[in-house]
């Protein structure tokens, strides 16, 4: 176990979206305790990229590997419990209370509601539950329904849905869209706090600003990684231009980088 790799891996990978080869031999590692960002332009392959690092499409060639072991040898149960996902505007069932939202990413929830007769709900599930409405800041209003929430509420919502079964890896679409500036750095918060706590954040972002304040930035282009690093050595201009053709400059302000559009 030791000299796996603690992280999701992508190796050589080649997926196609319906007829259209959309990644095209990507290779990255998202490493557990990091928070790396996905960025490129629209139709660079983004989502395609997530989709198949979750097991959720077919892949042409190359692997997928959780911590050293391919995807394909991980039973259902392991990659529900170590692949969490968090969609855009996550949908959640309106008339439904927080809490049961909540306990529903336990896998016992559907249990609790009779819905699939899986296993009893535990003291562990209780706990687990409670743990992740206080990290996402959402105790205070687990007894309302989620109708009654704003989209900044429902959002950490989701996010306390995908944390509440313990996953390795959390990968998120587009999270903070629709959500106001406010908002998106209280869920940048949030997902810095869970990577302390070791938890590998993937997360497709378009706001180069915030991207910025990942720990590794992969920029992908037409399918392939453009670059990949640190942030100050992926947004540059050279590959912002060649990426999004748009003449930009990077500002470093004290420890914060900036990207300013010139065109
Ligand atoms: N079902 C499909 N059939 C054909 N082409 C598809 C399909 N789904 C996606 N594509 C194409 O694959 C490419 C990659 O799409 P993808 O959604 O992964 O990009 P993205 O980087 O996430 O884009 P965006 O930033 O716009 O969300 C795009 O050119 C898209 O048009």
């Amino acid at each position: 176990m030791s000299d796996m790799p603690a992280a999701l891996e992508a190796a050589n990978l080649h997926v196609r979206a319906g007829d259209h080869p959309a990644v095209r031999g990507v290779s990255a590692a998202f490493a557990a305790g990091q928070f790396t960002a996905v960025i490129g332009p629209n139709g660079a392959g983004k989502s395609t990229l997530l989709r198949a690092l979750l097991g959720l499409t077919a892949i042409h060639a190359g692997e997928v590997r959780v911590d050293g072991r391919p995807l394909t040898t991980l039973t259902r149960a392991e990659r529900a419990r170590d692949l969490a996902f968090l969609a855009q505007g996550e949908p959640l069932p309106d008339s439904a209370r927080v809490r049961d939202v909540v306990a529903l990413g336990r896998g016992a929830g559907a249990w609790r509601w009779g819905l699939i007769p899986t296993r009893p709900w535990t003291q562990e599930d209780e706990d687990a539950v409670k743990t992740a409405l206080e990290r996402t800041d959402t105790r205070q209003f687990a007894g309302r329904r989620v109708s009654e929430l704003s989209g900044g509420e429902r959002q950490r919502v989701g996010l306390a849905r995908a944390l509440v079964a313990g996953p390795r890896y959390l990968l998120l679409d587009e999270p903070t869209n629709h959500l106001d500036l406010a908002y998106a750095l209280e869920l940048v918060r949030h997902l810095r706090c869970e990577v302390a706590g070791g938890l590998g954040v993937v997360a497709v972002l378009h706001d180069l600003n915030l991207a910025a304040r990942a720990d590794r930035i992969v920029l992908l282009h037409r399918g392939q990684v453009l670059a990949a690093g640190a942030p100050d050595t992926v947004l540059t201009p050279a590959h912002l231009h060649a990426a999004y053709g748009v003449r930009t400059r990077v500002v470093h302000d004290a420890d914060r980088l900036l990207v300013i559009p010139e065109d």
